[in-house]
């Protein structure tokens, strides 16, 4: 398998981390780096697809969420069981996988976007933007705190895709945006944050993201 995708980018790197959960090496999933700041997207070969992409024989797979998926399904009973042990761990996971989609990214991306990649060429934030959704994602993480007051992970007692999914954006927004106060204090969100982010996984992908953000130039999150 290839996974086309920029290095560091939120999206890659949650690709990336679903591949070192499931012990994929070099010669299973490939990572062909896309350069966007030199136009690779535009590029005849990417013109269809949008990156991160991954590539498997005959199937072409876009959208990070989709392909993590895809590889959490593929590599079923191989690395860490990313979907738990039930038709029930897996209907939470899923759960999760949505909020996490639509009700957390939405917020946090924005902050990042405004914080890290519009500082990053130079412009400067729209600060009101970055108010408006670091208060929104407040509240999102109200509603986490609340859950993991009751339970270790997100969809029960057993690390899955769903936490896993939320690990690039959250570094980014504790150690590239340094804002890290709606994690730290909440003392059930960072317990959580701190086992998913101690996993050897994520301790192996997390520094090419700090490698990428010393860059002038990065990816945008539209993650
Ligand atoms: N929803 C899409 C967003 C794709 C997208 O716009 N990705 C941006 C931010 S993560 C990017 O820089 N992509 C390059 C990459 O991840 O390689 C996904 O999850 O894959």
């Amino acid at each position: 398998m290839k996974l086309y995708g920029v290095p560091g980018s939120i999206c890659t790197t949650r690709v990336l981390v679903t591949a070192a959960e499931k012990g994929l090496d070099k010669t299973q999933l490939q990572h062909i780096p896309v350069d966007i700041s030199a136009g690779d997207q535009k590029k005849p070969q990417y013109l269809a697809i949008q990156v991160p992409a991954l590539q498997d024989g005959d199937l072409t797979l876009f959208e990070s969420r989709a392909v993590i998926r895809y590889l959490a399904d593929k590599y079923e009973g191989q690395g860490t069981p990313l979907y738990g042990s039930s038709n029930r761990d897996r209907a939470l996971v899923e759960q999760w996988l949505e909020v996490e989609s639509h009700n957390f990214n939405p917020h946090i991306s924005i902050v990042l976007n405004e914080l890290v990649f519009t500082m990053s060429r130079g412009e400067d934030p729209d600060t009101k933007l970055v108010t408006t959704h670091y208060e929104r994602l407040d509240r999102v993480l109200d509603v986490y705190e609340a859950h993991l007051s009751r339970q270790k992970y997100l969809a029960g007692d057993f690390f899955s895709l769903a936490d896993l999914s939320h690990l690039p954006t959250i570094f980014y927004l504790i150690r590239v945006a340094k804002k890290p106060n709606v994690i730290f204090r909440r003392p059930h969100v960072l317990t959580w944050w701190q086992l998913i982010s101690n996993r050897p996984a994520w301790k192996a992908i997390a520094p090419s993201i700090m490698t990428v953000t010393k860059q002038p130039k990065t990816a945008s999150t539209s993650a």
